[in-house]
């Protein structure tokens, strides 16, 4: 990859992120109990766990796209800059540069600057031959790849991905896992959610394990890895807990 398209007087130090006993229910279900949690420094935090456990929910819940039924969620000062990659990329129904000119207008960044940085952002995602093809005709792999260019056009200071390689060919994870990768070493926290074991060991510095709604661990990923604290997790990491 090319060089940060982002000085790096622009690196922030990232904000602690606290849950305070955050539940969520839906109809008088409780999908996720009452968690107390704290992510802080700029790691790659990987959430794992069974289907259904609660990842994605306690990621929204993080990310603000969904409220607390109850407990407080904050972040240690002002909140930081921050864009979200889902395993099926939203797009707009336009060109692939299209897409990313219109997220700068929507920053406020003048008309006149708009191509030159998209351009930069397609180069650097290996992109410049599709700009102008219309995004929802990319491959799985591109559109991931365009998703990605559209967060680092916001510089966010924490990336949330929500499975983000779940449906991508071997090539395409690893293009995937080299952009986690480089927005880390740009100073950007990540969050993000796998299923994938070999990807978490690849990626995690720190795990959070959910089972059955529950945060069950938040452990540094080797201690994670080794030496598990729950049954569960022992069982998971063995692929013999399915739900
Ligand atoms: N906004 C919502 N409203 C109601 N129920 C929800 C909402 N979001 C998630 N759920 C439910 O909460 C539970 C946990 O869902 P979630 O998507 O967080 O699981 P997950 O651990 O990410 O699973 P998977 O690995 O299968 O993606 C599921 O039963 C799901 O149907």
């Amino acid at each position: 990859m090319n060089a940060s398209i982002f000085p790096a007087s622009l690196l922030t130090i990232v904000p602690a992120l606290h849950f305070e006993q955050v539940s969520f229910e839906h109809r008088d279900h409780r999908l996720l109990a009452p968690t107390t949690l704290t992510l802080s420094g700029c790691q790659r935090t990987l959430i794992m766990g069974p289907n259904g456990a609660g990842k994605s929910l306690l990621m929204r819940l993080a990310h603000g796209l969904l409220s607390p039924s109850s407990g407080n969620i904050h972040w240690q000062g002002k909140p930081p800059a921050q864009a979200m990659v889902f395993q099926r990329p939203v797009l707009l129904r336009r060109s692939a540069i299209d897409n990313l000119t219109y997220a700068l207008a929507v920053s406020g960044v003048p008309r006149r600057q708009r191509k030159n940085i998209a351009l930069q952002a397609l180069e650097k995602f290996g992109l410049v031959a599709l700009a102008k093809r219309p995004a929802r005709v990319l491959s799985g792999g591109e559109q991931q790849r365009l998703a990605l260019a559209r967060a680092w056009l916001l510089n966010p200071a924490v990336l949330f991905l929500d499975e983000p390689t779940a449906a991508l060919d071997p090539a395409a994870i690893k293009a995937v896992e080299d952009a986690v990768n480089e927005f880390h070493h740009n100073g950007t926290r990540i969050i993000m959610t796998t299923h994938d074991l070999h990807q978490a060991h690849r990626l995690a510095d720190e795990v959070v394990f959910m089972y059955g709604g529950q945060v069950l661990e938040h452990t540094p990923a080797h201690r994670f890895f080794d030496t598990p604290a729950s049954t569960q997790a022992g069982a998971f990491l063995r692929g013999e807990l399915v739900w």
